[in-house]
């Protein structure tokens, strides 16, 4: 299997005095960002798997919830949802006034993107601000505390024990790693350095009042719709290379124990149903194969089906968020167990994200790999899934293992 390890120390001060590779977060959009930090503005800053730039939206108006699928208006618009929710299809809309791309700003007008500005709001966000590093704006929403190791290992403990006594099949839990950002950090140089470790993943960086700041590398779509059809993928199991593994083993032959089988099974079956309900026929599903994201490797299988009209859209959503990858199964209750569990902490990590009808379709991706951003702060939120077979101390580790997709460039 292929190996990678984190950089010792000397390899990362090595690595900072290189020249940096050119950036991939334009002059415009920097400044951009760095003026709605200051003025605590919506913002979403994000690179799509493979693409080599960024994209950037942002506006003056305040984030409004709203149905993804079926709603009105056709404003396009980066899209956020908590892990909790009552209407899997409703999310915080965060509305593009501005586009910022590798090709310069473009201007909402109401019926389409134009190349002048039709607002003073939308001249100010295209000139931005200049300055030095970008911070997250200062929140007063409450913030999780960090897990320890007993702590987390008892949870998963009694997460064993509800399975064994037939509560559920699987629970998903998670906790908070909380890391200090030194003074004068930059969250563009983060999110740029990100994309560059991470090219196979969707790369984000997201500030608005209602959602804090958080900055993701996520390697799991929730649900892609355009006219050409839609995608989703049943992502589970977690193994990650022993550092005395030979560095040229090819990951097909990594071996998954029956309990993984098992359990990407389970998150497969959940979306062969959530399609079956929804009554989108012509799905097609790929056996599950071995998948690198950072450090880690996965099982996934991918799905894909033809395209499908709004409130077809809306129910599947409805029925896929959150999918038994990050909550469990049978959903409600898992959900009633992480609840009583971790509280109400997870906040939008394992919710959703993504660009709504800026480009090609909608594009949702789990909010996985993910961490809030605080002002001096960075909390990192991990989690994996509990079967009956699991052994808390490997749950552990599995969860220090993610927390190095984003630890690896802080
Ligand atoms: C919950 C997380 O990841 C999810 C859980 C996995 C697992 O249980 O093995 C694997 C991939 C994701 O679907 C996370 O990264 O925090």
């Amino acid at each position: 299997m292929a190996v990678e390890h984190r950089p010792p120390a000397g390899a990362v001060s090595g690595r900072q005095e290189k020249a940096r590779p050119m950036t991939k977060i334009t002059p415009q959009q920097r400044a951009a960002c760095r003026l709605c930090v200051t003025e605590n503005l919506p913002f979403a800053l994000w690179r799509e798997p493979g693409d080599d730039g960024f994209r950037m939206i942002c506006g003056s108006g305040a984030p409004r919830v709203e149905p993804v699928f079926g709603g009105s208006g056709g404003q396009p618009a980066f899209v956020m949802a908590p892990f909790r929710t009552d209407d899997g299809n409703r999310a915080w809309h965060l509305p593009a006034e501005v586009l910022i791309t590798a090709d310069g700003a473009r201007f909402w007008t109401g019926a389409g993107f134009s190349q002048t500005p039709v607002t003073p709001a939308q001249s100010r966000l295209a000139g931005g601000a200049e300055g030095g590093g970008i911070q997250a704006p200062a929140t007063t929403v409450p913030v999780p505390e960090p897990v320890s190791a007993p702590d987390y290992e008892a949870r998963v403990t009694r997460a064993v024990a509800a399975i064994h006594a037939g509560a559920c099949d699987k629970i998903v839990l998670s906790r908070v790693d909380a890391r200090d950002l030194p003074v004068g950090h930059d969250l563009c140089a983060l999110a740029d350095d990100l994309a560059r470790v991470h090219p196979h993943a969707f790369v984000s960086l997201v500030s608005s009042q209602p959602t804090g700041t958080w900055l993701t590398a996520t390697p799991e779509i929730l649900l892609h719709a355009d006219d050409t059809g839609l995608r989703t993928m049943a992502l589970a199991g977690t193994q990650w290379p022993d550092p005395d593994s030979d560095p040229d083993t090819d990951p097909a032959d990594l071996i998954w124990s029956d309990k993984i089988v098992e359990e990407q099974g389970f998150v497969a079956a959940f979306i062969r149903d959530a399609f079956a309900a929804e009554g989108i026929a012509g799905v097609s599903e790929t056996p599950p194969a071995t998948v690198r994201a950072a450090n880690l490797y996965h099982l996934r299988s991918d799905f894909r089906a033809p395209a499908a009209p709004e409130p077809q859209l809306a129910g599947l959503l409805r029925r896929l968020h959150p999918t038994s990858a990050v909550c469990g199964m049978p959903r409600a209750g898992a959900h009633d167990f992480i609840l009583a569990e971790e509280g109400d902490t997870r906040s939008f990590y394992t919710g959703y994200l993504g660009p709504k009808r800026v480009g090609a379709g909608t594009r949702l991706y789990v909010n996985l790999r993910s961490a809030r951003v605080l002002r001096d702060r960075i909390l990192l939120h991990v989690g994996g899934g509990i079967v009956a077979a699991s052994d808390p101390a490997l749950e552990w580790q599995e969860t220090v293992e993610k927390t190095r997709t984003i630890g690896q460039v802080l």
